[in-house]
């Protein structure tokens, strides 16, 4: 692995009230590393996860991010504008519901392409030969290019959403619950898309994810949240198998005995 980071973290907070948002996280983040954020519902994850990707400007703390020109900057530091064109080119965000994160009035190919024009790629031919290719990636039908996102199923949908944010070669992703909505099944062989895609792109993860076993597929080192703090860090295999926390052991027992 680099040993350079791509993401440092330092004391990020948001508070909407004590002990509800995030407090005091910090932690590094490398190329290609997938970091699961785990926690029961209203721990913080959501908050943490905005926060870290520009979304919502904490009340205290720092991010520095290591640009693909290979420039350190200081997130919160920047330019609305610029803070919106390494979302858009530098960054991915797969969000929960596809509805979120695609456009649901243009077809497929166009919430493909429409992401590659913002860096730069101007031709027709070119922008449906590679939402033609990214729809094959992601096993969609190219048949169906022409289609409204509206007349996918959630799956495809969810697949949709992933072409549109991995084509232009991310550094780093951002995924809120990408399986939650779905059926098991679906689940299952969306994950296992995810996994390889993440591999061969060598792509930096945060992954929010109530699943421990979303996590344990994908993550190599999870943060463990409680109440808007960080109770746990370390890599997956060690936290899932050997919890130290007694936050952490409840969580693990619980999956395992529900
Ligand atoms: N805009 C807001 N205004 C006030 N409180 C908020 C706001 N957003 C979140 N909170 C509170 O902050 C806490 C953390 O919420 P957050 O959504 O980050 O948790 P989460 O771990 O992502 O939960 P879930 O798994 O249910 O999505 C909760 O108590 C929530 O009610």
């Amino acid at each position: 692995m680099n040993r350079e980071p791509i993401l440092q973290v330092d004391n990020l907070t948001k508070l909407y009230a004590a002990g509800k948002g995030c407090e005091a996280v910090s932690f590094d983040l490398y190329p290609g590393e997938v970091l699961g954020i785990v926690g029961e519902s209203g721990s913080g994850k959501s908050t943490l996860l905005n926060c870290l990707s520009v979304r919502l400007a904490p009340d205290e703390g720092d991010i520095h991010y290591l640009t693909r020109a290979d420039e350190w900057v200081n997130l919160y530091g920047l330019s609305e504008s610029r803070q919106r064109h390494l979302q858009r080119t530098e960054w991915g965000i797969v969000h929960q519901h596809p509805r979120d994160g695609l456009r649901m009035g243009v077809s497929a190919g166009a919430n493909i392409g429409e992401r590659l024009m913002a860096t730069g790629e101007r031709h027709y031919g070119n922008l449906r030969q590679t939402a033609q290719s990214w729809m094959n990636d992601v096993e969609l039908d190219i048949a169906r290019i022409d289609d409204k996102p509206t007349t996918y199923s959630g799956g495809m949908q969810q697949r949709l959403q992933i072409a549109r944010n991995l084509v232009t070669h991310p550094r780093l992703v951002f995924m809120d619950e990408p399986t939650g909505g779905l059926d098991v099944s679906v689940q299952a062989r969306l994950l296992d898309l995810l996994r390889q895609l993440v591999t061969e792109m060598n792509l930096a993860v945060v992954i929010v994810t109530h699943d421990l076993a979303v996590a344990r597929l994908l993550a190599q080192r999870l943060i463990v949240m409680r109440h808007g703090r960080v109770v746990e860090t370390g890599l997956t295999d060690q936290v899932l198998d050997d919890p130290q926390h007694a936050y952490t052991q409840l969580l693990v027992s619980s999956v395992l005995t529900s």
